[in-house]
């Protein structure tokens, strides 16, 4: 049986795109998992002038293809309540107070309060300030947890404002910052494929491992975002946080228990032994590209609300050292960008070759050994692969890399929950584990910082990658350089 979590959910943005599209379905999957049931409720806010009803109308439009299940999610929607609200006027939250004051005895929810603000990041400040200043904060035992979104902050200095502004309100432990990549289920098996197994444990360091690969690819464009994504980039947009997040997963040291202050405390500490690149060492280890056009498909310069001269980069590749005893010589490259071949996520873990080849006599005609390559499979598949040489049954010996493989089938796959599912849960139980603390965003924002500002001065040659491959030559000979090769690469 599942736990019933008992909580009022404040949620700032309730008509916007996230609300509706994301976190409305992920609400009625916790509730028909009972995850959340009879005590619980939702005020949705936004400065609409809608009545309850209304309100109703929109979290049951929004979880159509969820559910047939009618009176579930009749039961469902009634629990949610709508009272329209502009964070910046303060007089407003009078009303806001009386409601959650006559929903918490209603629901009998305990004074547990989730403050949910899913709005633009400039409104995260003035809703905290708002929220302490205005008594909203429940005083009589309950919990009070303030859930963000992403982006936080633009570089370190903004991200340390924003933190200052939260941190007068809310205490670290109380702020759960977004990053839907730690909600996918297979960056969380990263941790239990490390963790779970000598076999990798035990060679999960520099002498074994001789570079890790991690990928972020989409074949869509900015789509209907140019607005937001045109003064991000993909460094921003994916590197500081998502990349950065599954870097810190797979450099970290062993937790001293599966708890999320033993776990943040070492991602924190692996971010920390990351090295900050000098100006030289951001030119040389760091490459960026913009989508250019080809046939139908429009070169970025085009996408609407983009400017014909935009400098932005839509892909990223870098390579990260860490300069602790567990890593020293052991790059990490990274990879992400819009408009690439294909839409995936995965992990390559390349170990070093033996130290010697005994099979490569000259005489039998066997290939050189391959390296062994634990792939994680993040999306679309869910999975894992470990490449290995084995001697192939033909006549004579001639060992050749075979593939073990593990992948969840479509069935669960479809069942897995989505990251907002598992997201929204871990708030309400309080479990900060998959969500980003301050000193890792500070770590984050002080390593990407130096690469944007040796970019900020250089001109790039834009555009520089055509739609469907994997983006610019650079990326590819930022590893020839070293000797090295993508895991994953375009069959030509
Ligand atoms: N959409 C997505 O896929 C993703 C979004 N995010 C982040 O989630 C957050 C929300 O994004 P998204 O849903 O796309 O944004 P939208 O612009 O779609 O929604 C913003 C919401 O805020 C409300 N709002 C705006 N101004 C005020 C105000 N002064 N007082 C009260 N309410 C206000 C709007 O309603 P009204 O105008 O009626 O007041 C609306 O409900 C952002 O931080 C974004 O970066 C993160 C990842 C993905
Ligand atoms: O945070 C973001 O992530 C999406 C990609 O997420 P995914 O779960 O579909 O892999 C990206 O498209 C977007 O630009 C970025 O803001």
């Amino acid at each position: 049986m599942p736990t019933e979590r008992r909580s009022l959910i404040v949620l700032f943005g309730a008509t916007g795109d996230l609300a509706t599209r994301k976190l409305y379905p992920a609400m009625l999957k916790l509730y028909e998992k009972g995850n959340i049931r009879d005590h619980f409720a939702v005020i949705g806010t936004s400065r609409h002038k809608i009545d309850d009803a209304k309100y109703r109308e929109i979290v049951e439009k929004s979880v159509a293809n969820e559910s047939s299940n009618k009176k579930l999610v009749n039961d469902f929607i009634s629990h949610f309540y709508f009272v329209t609200h502009d964070v910046t006027n303060i007089s407003h939250y009078a009303d806001l107070k009386t409601k959650a004051a006559e929903l918490d005895k209603q629901y009998t929810l305990g004074g547990n309060r989730v403050f949910y603000i899913s709005m633009a990041p400039n409104f995260f400040g003035i809703v905290a300030k708002n929220l302490k200043s205005q008594h909203l904060l429940s005083e009589n035992g309950g919990f009070n947890r303030l859930v963000i979104e992403k982006p936080f902050g633009r570089d370190f200095d903004s991200a340390k404002k924003l933190n200052d502004d939260l941190s007068n309100a809310f205490e670290e432990n109380q702020i759960f910052r977004i990053d839907h990549y730690l909600g996918k289920e297979m960056i969380q098996n990263i941790e239990a494929i490390r963790f779970g197994n000598t076999i990798f444990e035990a060679l999960w360091n520099n002498r074994y491992i001789d570079n890790i690969q991690v990928t972020l690819a989409e074949n869509l464009g900015v789509e209907e975002r140019a607005g937001y994504y045109d003064n991000s980039g993909a460094l921003r947009d994916m590197v500081q946080n998502h990349i950065m997040q599954i870097v810190s997963l797979l450099a970290m040291e062993q937790p001293v228990a599966f708890k999320d202050t033993d776990i943040r405390q070492e991602k924190v500490k692996a971010l920390r032994s990351l090295r900050v690149y000098n100006v030289a060492e951001a030119s040389t280890n760091f490459v960026r590209g913009q989508y250019g056009g080809v046939g139908n498909s429009k070169e970025y310069r085009q996408e609407d609300g983009v400017p014909k001269d935009s400098n932005t980069e839509t892909f990223v590749a870098g390579k990260l050292l860490f300069d602790n005893y567990r890593w020293s010589g052991t790059p990490f490259y990274i990879r992400t960008g819009k408009k690439l071949a294909d839409k995936f996520t995965r992990v390559d873990v390349v170990f070093k070759k033996p130290l010697v080849d005994i099979f490569a006599f000259p005489q039998s005609g066997s290939a050189p050994l391959s390296a062994n390559v634990l792939t994680i499979f993040i999306e679309p598949n869910q999975g894992f692969s470990l490449m290995v040489n084995a001697k192939n049954s033909e006549q004579g010996f001639h060992t050749e890399p075979v593939n073990l493989q593990f992948l969840e089938d479509s069935k669960r796959t479809k069942e897995t929950p989505q990251p907002y599912e598992r997201l929204i849960h871990d708030v309400l139980k309080g479990d900060g584990t998959n969500f980003a603390s301050w000193p890792e965003v500070a770590s984050a924002w002080k390593f990407v910082d130096q690469i944007r500002r040796v970019w900020d001065i250089q001109q790039p040659m834009f555009p520089n990658y055509i739609p469907g491959s994997m983006g610019p030559v650079s990326a590819d000979e930022l590893l020839a350089r070293d000797h090295r090769e993508w895991v994953y690469k375009l069959n030509k």
